[in-house]
């Protein structure tokens, strides 16, 4: 059996993803205690998970240093590498939208718009039309429209709490987000039999998932 490498976002997703790994019948600890290591060996299931920012999990699978990967699709869309999506695992769903004051109008010319997302608010605004100017923060994004940094902020909403709390509101839905399983191309290949055994599994916990929600 090969080997396999998979790069596995800390925060939010973690918990999640660990959980279905387990659900798919992995041989894994059933906690992993909260340690300061980012480098964890299951020997018995020849597995190795390396633990990233979730921003970094498509850089580690597109160089190949990670077999597999769980990554947001907002990252995906963000960063668009060389990477194949294989399953969307229907996990920690949130959806990117812009907000705003409420009651306001975006600035005529070059309106600002401040995210962590770049690329996807680029082209959402090109796609309707709209010449803006964007500012790129690392995070606390909400800020940006009550201090006067810009008209709008194009991030994630999940609850709608923070937009809530900030006195804030959605203008646009821009697309949905959950998780993905993804691989690198060479590993696809190369270790074929054993991603698609993992695929496999996942894919009836994603389904079963889907069953007892109806
Ligand atoms: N409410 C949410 N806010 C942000 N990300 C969410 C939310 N719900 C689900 N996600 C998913 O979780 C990922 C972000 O995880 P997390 O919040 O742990 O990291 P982060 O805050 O972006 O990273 P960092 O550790 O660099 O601050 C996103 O890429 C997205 O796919
Ligand atoms: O709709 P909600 O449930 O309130 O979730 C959305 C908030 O969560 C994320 O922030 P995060 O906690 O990751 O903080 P940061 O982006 O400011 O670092 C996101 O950037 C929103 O601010």
């Amino acid at each position: 059996m090969n080997e396999l490498t998979i790069a596995m976002p800390k925060g939010r997703i973690f918990e999640e993803a660990y959980r279905m790994l387990l659900e798919a019948g992995f041989n894994l600890p059933a906690e992993v205690e909260m340690s300061r290591k980012l480098m964890i060996e299951i020997p018995e299931e020849k597995i190795r998970f390396i633990l990233s920012k979730p921003m970094d999990v498509p850089v580690y699978v597109e160089h190949g240093v990670a077999d597999i990967g769980i990554a947001g699709k907002d990252v995906l869309l963000e960063q668009q590498r060389e990477v194949h999506e294989l399953l969307d695992l229907k996990i920690s769903n949130c959806y990117i939208a812009s907000a705003g004051l409420p009651n306001t109008s975006m600035n005529e010319i070059a309106p600002r718009i401040a995210t962590k997302y770049p690329n996807i608010a680029m082209k959402y605004y090109k796609g309707i039309g709209e010449q803006v100017e964007i500012i790129e923060l690392n995070g606390s994004i909400e800020l940006a429209p009550m201090i006067g940094l810009a008209d709008r902020i194009v991030d994630i909403v999940s609850t709608g709490r923070t937009l809530k709390e900030n006195g804030l509101v959605e203008y646009e839905f821009i697309t949905a987000v959950s998780s993905r399983l993804i691989a690198n191309p060479v590993s696809y290949r190369m270790k074929g039999e054993r991603i698609m055994d993992l695929v496999k599994r996942l894919k009836k916990c994603v389904n079963e998932h889907k069953n007892n929600q109806i």
